[in-house]
């Protein structure tokens, strides 16, 4: 069997946390750290062909960015291509021109390994001899194989032997195989394929290191990681543990301090940062094939709460999410795009009565007695959001609920509690229609259009599918003469949930004709007006 090449690719991988915005210092200790931990290749970014919006050194990875690096002897540069970047109306060997402007015999640069989809690969080929033909060493890298058959499989590994390929690697891109997959993958590969195999593994399932393993035991000599596994998504195996293992393949001892100490200093501090690294939706995309910069995405995005991330997965799952698109995931965030309808007017209940809307804030259980004294003396029609039961039950008259993953892990609360259910109930999906079954649902549609608050009998549109904006318009068009509210005390400064809500708000108030809102418990909202529960 040929020799083991560990291959480091940190700074390509990891870059989608960044934008390839790595610290010279940073990466010089790296090259240092990972000569003593004994790999053998880094590679140490993209050669982005576009330039649009800023990105770090890492997505260039120029000659010239190169030659202001210290390599240490014996540790091969390499950078990534993305296939794609080759297959636009430039043309490849312009492209090629552009990206590669040197032969080896003056860039400190000896690997090039492409990146590609099935269906780009025949016509990225053809760059490998362009490249072999100016000294470079070439590796041709298959994105998404799981979603491969065998015969594409067999097609990739045959149309490769056509090219001077130095190793045939795939990539888990989404993370969801198992060491059975890794091992049938290479199987289907040797069929056609005689010279090295790579693998490039993501931790959506915390299996990116045993696949790794596995493929090694299975014949692929080329194995990729990155420090503390820093990599699109959940990220990659990890360098730190791959470099343990390839201490007892190899059998030779490696230092591992100085990456240890790189660690420490640097990606232990970058990961708190970014949070890569395995966690359930993770581990969902890689089951469901979702691509994973949709829950990177949303982790990155304080507007997803746990319902909200759950809901989107569910929706991928079911209408495919391979790949990543922004336009996609709003989408799915959405679940009341399609137009809405209801059966149920809340005019019958409401009109010409007062409203109080009660949220989940802490500000109702700390005013709980003056609230009940209120509600007792005046009278309101009082609307609690979701399960909120911080009050005497007895004082609820009704209750509104609007988004899917909240109802369903509600449901059990629900059919206990005794309000009626305002919720858009012809438009809920229908494992949760059944799930409700029994329980009295007052049937108010729901859109969700940006920039739009409008009121009508049975349903309303709203910029945001969060509950709050739905009770708002329900109590609207129920005609409530006046609309109190209590326990919306509002998120800690700077998240940014706080301006989801001050927007619909200050799009609400903006409206004279409305009726009046008004916050009556400590509220941190800007844009809603507040006065106290205890001068009412
Ligand atoms: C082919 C490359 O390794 C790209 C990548 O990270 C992927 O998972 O796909």
């Amino acid at each position: 069997m040929s020799a083991l090449n560990i291959l480091d690719c940190t700074f390509r991988d990891g870059g989608y946390y960044n934008s390839w915005d790595f610290s010279p210092t940073l990466i010089q200790s790296y090259l240092e750290a990972m000569k003593a931990a004994q790999v053998d290749i880094v590679e140490l970014g993209f050669r982005f062909i576009k330039n649009a919006g800023f990105k770090g050194a890492c997505a260039f990875t120029t000659d010239a960015f190169v030659r202001t690096l210290s390599i240490p002897e014996g540790l091969t540069v390499g950078v990534m291509l993305n296939g794609a970047d080759l297959l636009t109306d430039i043309g490849l060997v312009p492209s090629l021109e552009k990206l590669f402007p040197e032969t080896t015999a003056t860039t400190p640069v000896q690997l090039v390994r492409f990146a590609c989809h099935y269906h780009e690969f025949e016509r990225v080929l053809p760059a490998v001899g362009w490249l072999s033909d100016r000294g470079y060493r070439v590796g041709f890298n298959l994105m998404q194989i799981s979603d491969r058959t065998q015969e594409e499989i067999r097609n990739y590994a045959r149309k490769a032997l056509d090219w001077p390929v130095e190793v045939l690697y795939f990539a888990d891109s989404m993370g969801g195989m198992t060491p059975d997959d890794v091992s049938r993958v290479i199987e289907w590969i040797r069929t056609e394929w005689e010279g090295p195999i790579g693998v490039h593994t993501h931790d959506n399932m915390g299996l990116a290191l045993q696949n790794t393993l596995c493929a090694q035991a299975e014949g692929a000599n080329w194995l990729d990681a990155t420090v503390t596994g820093m990599g699109r998504g959940p990220g990659n195996a990890r360098i730190e543990e791959l470099a343990i293992e390839a201490e007892a393949i190899r059998g030779r001892k490696a230092n591992l301090v100085p990456l240890l100490t790189l660690i420490r200093k640097y990606f232990r501090p970058l990961k708190e940062l970014y949070g890569w690294g395995s966690n359930p939706y993770y581990y969902l995309s890689g089951k469901y094939g979702i691509h994973p910069t949709y829950v990177q995405e949303m982790l990155g995005d304080a507007r997803y709460n746990e319902e909200d991330i759950l809901a989107v997965i569910e929706r991928l799952r079911e209408e495919g999410g391979k790949k990543f698109s922004t336009d996609r995931l709003s989408n799915a965030r959405n679940f009341y795009a399609a137009a809405p309808h209801g059966t149920w007017a809340p005019a019958r209940l409401i009109a010409g009565r007062e409203v109080l809307i009660l949220g989940t804030g802490p500000g109702v259980a700390a005013h709980r007695p003056a609230l009940e004294a209120y509600i007792r003396r005046a009278k309101p029609l009082v609307l609690a959001l979701n399960t909120q039961s911080a009050i005497d039950p007895e004082l609820i008259d009704l209750r509104a609920a609007c988004h899917p993953v909240r109802l369903m892990a509600d449901v059990e609360a629900h059919t206990l509690l005794p309000q009626p259910l305002i919720t858009p109930a012809s438009m809920l999906p229908d494992n949760l229609k059944a799930a409700l079954a029994g329980k009295e649902l007052l049937d108010f549609g729901l859109g969700v259009e940006p920039g739009i608050f409008t009121f009508h009998d049975t349903h309303c549109v709203a910029p945001t599918s969060l509950v709050l904006a739905y009770a708002l318009a329900v109590a609207v068009s129920g005609k409530a003469t006046r609309i109190l509210m209590a326990g919306f005390d509002g998120y800690p400064a700077g998240d940014p949930r706080n301006d989801e809500i001050n927007g619909f708000l200050s799009l609400y108030t903006q409206d004279a004709q409305q009726a009046k809102i008004v916050s009556i418990s400590p509220t941190s909202y800007k844009a809603l007006p507040s006065i106290s529960i205890y001068g009412i």
